[in-house]
């Protein structure tokens, strides 16, 4: 399921929903399932007391019962009685903890209104301000499709995106915050914790009834379940707590927000709201993930969809992990019955039994020879199935970016793309591997060694257990607090990536300015937060592994003790105590490396959302689809054309443009910079498509026609020109497959590129540098020419084609466009400055305020005496571009 608003970078928290339904529903559900925890809580005490007080006729009396409250082995009215206190506890603490989170979200998103409104608002009251909020307040308050369908968002603090440190919160702001709501809940761990240890602590020392039955049950067998049955439920309410307390904040928030959006109709009327289209904020933010037609949603990924994900990215490898598989259940199997062999070795050691000990010893290197055999082959297998998901991965991510709209290219940087192909898609297949290989096996480990701890002391393993809840507890917690922390670190470390793939990639500009300090200071800054928000996760990741090992050794001594003192009384044998042990290990470590599998995937998810964001992205310019194009005449025809560019919605770029171009006519476009030539030339390539109006083509509507097609039969030149890291040869003959060795020379010919070619010592196999920046710009605007020639497009898009070339150059490549034009049939369509390469087009079209204002011959719009004369006197009156460069120097920078 994706997110109403579109795609959602890492600064966004996910909080829940703001349908009121949803939140209403999701709060009604957590009471009620807590209510019932406490329902059979409460039960389960008072039928322990009342089967140990109809069994024992034990505490009959006002007396009796206060007497027996005191009565640790033989009574459970302490049980019943703490049980009712618990209760009321909990209510209490989830009421004032429900409170909290009630005013904990009005003010975070007052808060928010406020920061959104800028630095001139001054009091809390964003209500005043209400009917002009804006673009970031109604990104958050906005919503969608006339309902309160929009996700919970926070965002991060901008100063930290800045490189700043946030500011310092005051101790006030620090307490009345979302701190009294953590230590309410601390408090609710705390209680319930221990609580479990009193039951835990009671189930080894109670008397439990032997000699009653029930319905045939043993009465020691009710008792017992019924108190184990106590210990599991104080774990589930203390986390029921959390919930509802969450739970509750969803639901003020999702109520504030309505509120205030009802505020702000009433304000300003029902468009602002009732408006489906995204706020101009989040439309312009830039690294969302966008098609043609606007913000995308995004694919949400949780841990369980990742791991879903995951599961289906491995499908294809289903004979190497049904191996796997194989290998595991033989090496869990003979795993688990390791211990029960060493605890028999050790009691026949004590017991001088020597024919059961050397058989045993020998059953023991047996099965451990079997366990690390097919261990070994279960992780071959699986590191083979990750690296092969890895590469899947890899390649569906790269497919996934390609084929995105060009309007998606222009919201984002290749720095932060290429941090999505490399960190991301690490991070996100690095878990895949693991969990893998270590997940299934550690349950299987995890639940046989638990059932077999019950089956040699069910009392032993309820007081181990005791600990389980704290350790619990504290992966959980630590477990939420990383993700989103990782998930900001991700975003820091890709605003990284983008800031070193610029500097690097204008590294001339930077050496020009001697700005190297600033792009390092800024690249160092990226890392230097990513850095700390990493070291603060190790810190938190240390002390959640310390304090669980703190609880994992007090087990281990808890075991001893009571273990120790069953075996001095002839309960237990020493070798049944060990074996014990050895499977509480199994069970900590198991549980250890699920916990370290599912931190690592809750970790990752973040990376997993903006890999899997871009591989489920669908363009909604699809290149495959429409009708198919064999041949092309060549005709052109906007009507009435209209078009904006996303990322600046409230600049119209063209305004109704129309235009005919006929079969193999030459249409020049002048105009003053910035009046959208080049964004004709863009539409007509169907980089993007139009808002208004419709493009034809052979009289076919473009939208209609399949554009892998029609990118066939179209050769452009664009302004910047963009070569590939490889050969001349390569670049010239890019994207063909079929050509001869002399169709590649007569286009380089013709581009007047041969002979600067023939020069270089390699000739065609001569390598350009990335981006070309071993050849100069003419060469390289000469190359792709030849590029466009070699194709013999029926249709040439000349973007300042020759703009780059000194005046010599100029003439030579002219002279190819010329001869090549003069063939005849083909369509140009070319954006020009100069005079020259106008003067002789069929049609020149005089853009202005991104609409075309004149057209004509050179020689009708010369005597029209309107915007093209006065350009091409101007061209002609134009001083030499370095008298210009001193005179405008002169205007414009500072004087003295
Ligand atoms: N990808 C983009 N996103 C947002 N705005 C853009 C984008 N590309 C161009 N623009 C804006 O659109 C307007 C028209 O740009 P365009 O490149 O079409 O002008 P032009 O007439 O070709 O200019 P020039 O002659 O200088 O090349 C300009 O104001 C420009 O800032």
């Amino acid at each position: 399921m994706g997110k109403k608003t579109g795609y959602l970078p890492e600064n966004v928290v996910y909080l829940g929903t703001t349908n009121m339904n949803e939140a209403q529903s999701l709060w009604r559900w957590r009471v009620g399932a807590l209510t019932a925890l406490f329902i059979i809580d409460l039960s389960c005490a008072s039928s322990l007391y009342t089967s140990v007080h109809l069994w024992n006729l034990h505490g009959q009396s006002a007396r009796g019962f206060l007497d027996s409250l005191l009565d640790f082995t033989t009574d459970s009215s302490d049980l019943l009685v703490f049980s009712i206190l618990r209760i009321l506890c909990l209510v209490g603490l989830a009421y004032y903890g429900s409170a909290l989170a009630w005013q904990e979200a009005e003010r975070t998103e007052r808060a928010k209104e406020l920061k959104a409104q800028g630095p001139g608002s001054s009091s809390l009251n964003g209500h005043q301000n209400g009917n002009k909020s804006s673009p970031r307040s109604s990104s958050i308050n906005g919503e969608q499709n006339g309902g309160l369908k929009e996700p919970l968002l926070i965002r991060k603090d901008n100063a930290v995106s800045n490189g700043k440190p946030p500011p310092a919160k005051g101790f006030e702001e620090w307490f009345s915050g979302s701190s009294k709501k953590d230590i309410v809940l601390f408090v609710v761990f705390l209680l319930c914790t221990g609580f479990q240890a009193y039951v835990g602590a009671k189930c080894v020392g109670f008397y439990f009834d032997t000699t009653h039955r029930l319905w045939g049950v043993k009465g020691e067998v009710w008792q017992s379940v019924l108190m184990g049955t106590q210990v599991a439920w104080i774990l589930c309410e203390s986390r029921y707590v959390h919930l509802v307390v969450d739970a509750r904040r969803i639901l003020s928030r999702a109520l504030y927000l309505r509120n205030r959006r009802k505020e702000k109709e009433q304000n300003a009327g029902a468009t602002a709201f009732a408006s489906s289209k995204p706020a101009p904020g989040l439309a312009q933010q830039e690294g969302t993930l966008r098609g043609d037609k606007g913000l995308k949603e995004e694919t949400e990924v949780d841990q369980n969809r990742f791991l879903m994900r995951a599961i289906s990215l491995a499908r294809e490898e289903v004979c190497l992990i049904f191996c796997a598989f194989a290998c595991l259940a033989v090496s869990s199997a003979s795993g688990l019955l390791l211990p029960r062999f060493q605890g028999r070795i050790l009691d026949h050691a004590i017991n001088n039994d020597r024919p059961h000990f050397k058989t045993d010893i020998q059953l023991l290197i047996v099965f451990t020879i079997i366990t690390g055999l097919f261990e070994a082959t279960r992780n071959l297998c699986f590191t083979v199935v990750g690296k092969r998901v890895l590469k899947t991965l890899q390649d569906r991510l790269f497919m996934g970016v390609v084929r995105q709209d060009i309007a998606y290219f222009d919201g984002t940087t290749s720095g932060e793309l290429t941090s999505r192909l490399t960190n991301d898609v690490s991070s996100m297949a690095e878990p895949i591997n693991w969990m893998l290989s270590s997940i299934v096996r550690n349950l299987i480990a995890l639940v046989g060694a638990f059932v077999l701890c019950f089956s040699i002391s069910w009392k032993l393993s309820m007081l181990a257990f005791t600990t389980m809840a704290p350790i619990m507890h504290i992966t959980a917690v630590y477990s939420r607090w990383s993700r989103e922390l990782n998930r900001k670190r991700y975003a820091l470390l890709a605003e990284a990536n983008s800031a070193a793939s610029e500097a690097l990639g204008n590294v001339r500009t930077v050496r020009a300015f001697s700005t190297e300090e600033v792009e390092i200071d800024r690249f160092k800054s990226k890392t230097l937060s990513a850095m700390q928000k990493g070291v603060r996760d190790a810190f938190a990741y240390a002390g959640a592994v310390a304090v669980n090992d703190w609880l994992d050794l007090g087990a281990s001594v808890l075991i001893l003790w009571y273990g120790g003192t069953l075996v001095m009384q002839g309960r237990l044998s020493a070798g049944k105590l060990i074996t014990f042990e050895l499977y509480w290990n199994q069970i900590q470590s198991a549980y250890q490396s699920i916990m370290s599998v599912l931190m690592s995937l809750t970790r990752a998810a973040g990376a997993a959302q903006r890999v899997l964001s871009l591989v489920d992205a669908l363009p909604d310019i699809d290149p495959n689809a429409g009708t198919m194009v064999s041949t092309l005449d060549g005709e052109i025809k906007l009507e009435d054309v209209k078009f904006h560019y996303q990322m600046r919605p409230q600049h119209p770029v063209l305004t109704g443009v129309s235009l005919h171009v006929g079969q193999g006519q030459v249409c020049a476009l002048v105009g003053r910079s910035g009046g959208g030539k080049s964004t004709i030339v863009h539409l007509l390539m169907r980089f993007y498509d139009p808002t208004g109006g419709k493009i034809l083509l052979d009289g076919w509507d473009l939208r209609h026609l399949n554009l892998k097609s029609v990118h066939k039969h179209m050769g452009l030149v664009a302004q910047d020109t963009q070569m590939f890291a490889c050969s001349i040869e390569e670049n010239i003959t890019y994207g063909l497959t079929k050509y001869t060795l002399e169709e590649m020379e007569e286009a380089a010919r013709y581009a007047n590129a041969h002979e600067f070619i023939m020069r270089f010592p390699d000739g065609y196999a001569t390598r350009v540098g990335e981006r070309g920046v071993r050849l100069s710009g003419g060469q390289r605007q000469r190359i792709a020419i030849a590029r466009m020639l070699l194709r013999r497009p029926k249709v040439l898009l000349l973007d300042e084609a020759t703009s780059s070339l000194d005046t010599e150059s100029e003439a030579l490549v002219q002279q190819a466009l010329d001869r090549l034009i003069s063939e005849g049939g083909r369509t140009v369509v070319l954006v020009a400055h100069r005079l020259s390469t106008v003067r002789n087009a069929d049609m020149i079209a005089v853009m202005e305020k991104g609409s075309v204002v004149e057209q004509g011959h050179h020689e009708e719009l010369l005597e029209r005496n309107g915007v093209y004369q006065r350009l091409v006197r101007r061209q002609l009156n134009k001083p030499t571009p370095i008298s210009a460069a001193y005179r405008d120097a002169a205007t414009t920078l500072p004087q003295g």
